[in-house]
């Protein structure tokens, strides 16, 4: 059987992701997002799940820097969770003088936070679940956590449903190692990252790109490359699947203007959005056009 490795320990939002995604194999916990990831490239699991946007915080850094270095890795799905949090403390705790959780999880509390146990200090641990034991070993007296991180650690619920925006969510990637890609539904999501060269117009130069095709971003990111100071890799990720004609032209209109591209995946999307294709910027609009070119080539027609 094979094995999904998700960021754990136990009781993390992403081993509620990796369990949507999972299809019997075995979840075996990862204490980084990297070490997730590395697991993979060792073939020491089939699969990873990992975080990879928040919609009140933003970007997971340790996902998209994981992905753009070592051996390529591709997403094959995606799931969308809610996230609310439950704040757990040991049983008979009277002071919360610190609270521990996931950086991501402290800036969706921070006003809860502020209004419900003043004076207490947040401390950044490595996961939601990684504060629960943290806890639990008496280093800190509260953590921010998964509602489902109570059944794994000998803490008590001290307060429910806690989040400072509504409806908070957190997308998780499932990724594998190269291989064979998902089938195309129509409503699917490509990721890629590149890293432009620092001159005028670069990175309008990539996303024109997309833009001729028709194609709609849904996310874009800046990561530093580490190498030079003001050099910066780009995370597109944008709808479409690398299997229709206008997805594959466009990848291949990137990988001319920039040889440093990686292909991070296409996959379906979890959000239900709808593709809207501009006029001209179907599949079937591509293929025409190069039948046209073909025929004109062959003197069949002007
Ligand atoms: O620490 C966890 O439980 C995670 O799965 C990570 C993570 C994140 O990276 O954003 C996932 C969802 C929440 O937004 C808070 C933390």
């Amino acid at each position: 059987m094979s094995r999904i490795a998700y960021f754990g320990p136990q009781g993390t939002f992403t081993e509620q992701a990796a369990r949507r995604l999972a299809s019997g194999e075995e979840l075996i916990p990862a204490e980084t997002i990297p070490a997730a990831l590395a697991a993979v490239r060792s073939g020491a699991a089939g699969a990873a799940c990992v975080p990879i946007e928040n919609s009140v915080e933003g970007a997971v850094t340790a996902t998209l820097d994981s992905l753009s270095e070592a051996e390529p890795l591709v997403a094959v799905a995606e799931v969308l969770l809610p996230v609310h949090f439950s704040v757990l403390t040991r049983p008979g705790t009277t002071e919360i003088r610190t609270v521990a959780s996931h950086p991501h999880a402290l800036a969706q509390v921070r006003h809860w936070v502020e209004a419900n146990l003043p004076g207490a200090h947040p401390v950044a641990t490595s996961s939601t679940a990684a504060a629960a034991v943290a806890v639990a070993e008496g280093e800190f007296d509260a953590a921010v956590t998964a509602p489902v991180a109570v059944e794994h650690y000998p803490l008590e619920v001290r307060a429910t449903e806690v989040a400072d925006v509504r409806d908070a969510k957190t997308r998780f990637l499932l990724v594998r190692a190269p291989g064979e890609l998902p089938e195309p539904t129509g409503a699917d999501r490509t990721s890629i990252v590149a890293a432009a060269t620092n001159r005028t117009g670069a990175l309008a130069e990539l996303l024109t790109e997309l833009a001729v095709r028709g194609i709609n971003l849904t996310k874009l990111d800046a990561r530093p490359t580490r190498n030079n100071f003001g050099e910066y890799r780009f995370f597109i990720d944008f709808e479409g699947h690398v299997a229709e004609p206008r997805i594959g032209d466009a990848l291949a209109a990137l990988r001319r203007r920039c040889r440093n591209v990686r292909f991070l995946g296409s996959h379906p999307r979890a959000d239900n959005g709808t593709t809207e294709i501009e006029p001209g910027a179907a599949n079937e609009d591509f293929t025409d056009a190069i039948d046209w070119v073909q025929s004109v080539r062959k003197g069949a027609q002007a």
